[in-house]
């Protein structure tokens, strides 16, 4: 029997022969068809599935090659019975020579009284002897070449789905970013996944009268707000209009639930109310026009109880939290298409739902594509307490206190008082 060098080195001559090439590889690979073949026949069968012609030499070759490779204990007791049941290729039927092989494997089929019996039951004992082989095969464990092979081709394969894998991870991180509308879109999609919908439709409907009760509660502190910030000063038409509206909305929906506001809240108010304006606690002279950034000291006094930010971890996870919902609003998919059209036009109406975000959100988006950079952003608001809560509620999603938003000296905002 040849060594295995010896042998790699003939079947390598042969395959220069015959295919005109020659790869350890194949070299490889021709073995371990060799060795798995269960006749030369069988190998020559596979060989020709693989890149061997049809010829004689291909024939001779296999018959040479299935003859020279070396086998295992398993596989010699495969070659005893193969050595016993020759394929003879002519006939297509496997001939037994040997009487005590014969015995052994005619015993395995259960016929051993059909020494007579024909070529039918040699015929019959080949496809036994062929689903058997390939079993015994493959109980053997050993380390034969075309386990190596298998093992060689699981690794590629492995490789493959790796290397696969990464670049499906890393289109994720490097692939075209999303647009704010398909961003927005991806985040609904998601909370319908999730049933979040479903959520936050209940929780909206449990929220709800607690939010009636709250608006009035804020009525109830406008007015309050309203009597100490002004104590002393004339009111204009519009402001003692809305005062008087406001304390008949109070009227009519009665004093019954807003008794809530404990003692400590309109101590707390009346803190509020006691701010004065200007320097030296000058009275302020009600112009046409005042701007808030002239009281800006006082009014981060008036909001920064209520936005003072607590500790680091929870100011993380609570400006995610904003980040995110700042996502939701209805104006976020028009982002890009808002920006677009500030660059292009001098004016732009934009109409949308309430709460829809063109308040809070347009002036960060101005300042986040660099709009402060070449002058100021104006957010006039009609009374002075929102455009206070504007301010407040953009340095809560911007995670700064309030007074330190950074384009906070170029966002005036600006009350008209009539
Ligand atoms: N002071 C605040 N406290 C809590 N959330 C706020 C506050 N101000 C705004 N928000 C949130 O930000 C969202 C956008 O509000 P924003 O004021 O920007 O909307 P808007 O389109 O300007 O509404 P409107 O037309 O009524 O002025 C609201 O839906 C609300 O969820």
């Amino acid at each position: 029997m040849d060594s295995e060098d010896n042998l790699k080195t003939w079947v390598s001559d042969k395959l220069i022969s015959l295919l005109g090439y020659s790869q350890p590889a194949v070299v490889q690979y021709v073995i371990g068809l060799s060795k798995q073949a269960l006749s030369s026949a069988d190998l020559e069968t596979k060989l020709q599935e693989f890149e061997f012609s049809s010829t004689t030499e291909t024939r001779a070759f296999a018959q040479e090659i299935f003859a020279r490779v070396p086998r295992k204990e398993s596989e010699s007791k495969t070659n005893t019975i193969l050595d016993a049941a020759h394929y003879d290729a002519d006939d297509d039927v496997i001939r037994i020579t040997a009487s005590t092989n014969k015995k052994r494997f005619r015993k395995r089929i259960g016929s051993e009284d059909d020494d007579d019996e024909g070529i039918a039951s040699v015929e019959e004992e080949r496809r036994v002897v062929r689903r058997r082989i390939p079993r015994e095969e493959e109980d053997d464990g050993s380390d034969s070449e075309e386990e190596r092979l298998r093992d060689q081709r699981g690794k590629e394969e492995l490789e493959r789905r790796i290397r696969e894998r990464d670049v499906a991870a890393t289109r994720k991180l490097t692939g075209p970013k999303l647009t704010w509308k398909e961003e927005y879109d991806a985040i609904q999609r998601s909370r319908k996944d999730d049933g979040i919908e479903n959520l936050r439709e209940v929780s909206r409907q449990k929220y709800l009268p607690k939010r009636a009760q709250k608006k009035l509660e804020e009525i109830k502190d406008r007015i309050k707000d309203k009597e100490n910030l002004f104590e002393g000063q004339k009111l204009t038409g519009a402001e003692l209009c809305e005062l008087d509206y406001e304390k008949k909305i109070l009227d009519l929906v009665g004093q019954e639930g807003l008794q809530r506001c404990s003692h400590e809240s309109d101590k707390q108010q009346r803190t509020k109310a006691d701010l004065k304006y200007g320097s030296k606690n000058k009275k302020q002279q009600s112009d046409d026009y005042q701007y808030v950034f002239e009281i800006e000291d006082k009014i981060v006094d008036f909001f920064r109880e209520s936005v003072e930010l607590p500790d680091k971890s929870a100011v993380k996870s609570a400006l995610e939290m904003l980040q995110e919902e700042r996502k939701t609003l209805p104006i976020y998919p028009f982002r890009e298409e808002l920006l677009q059209a500030v660059s292009e036009y001098p004016v732009l109406v934009i109409v949308g739902e309430t709460g829809s975000g063109k308040t809070t959100q347009i002036p960060q988006y101005l300042y986040e594509a660099g709009y402060t950079e070449q002058g100021k952003i104006g957010c006039t608001q009609l009374r002075r307490v929102a455009a206070m809560s504007v301010a407040a509620r953009v340095s809560q999603e911007m995670g700064v206190k309030l007074g330190h938003i950074p384009f906070v000296s170029k966002i005036v905002l600006q009350i008209r008082l009539f």
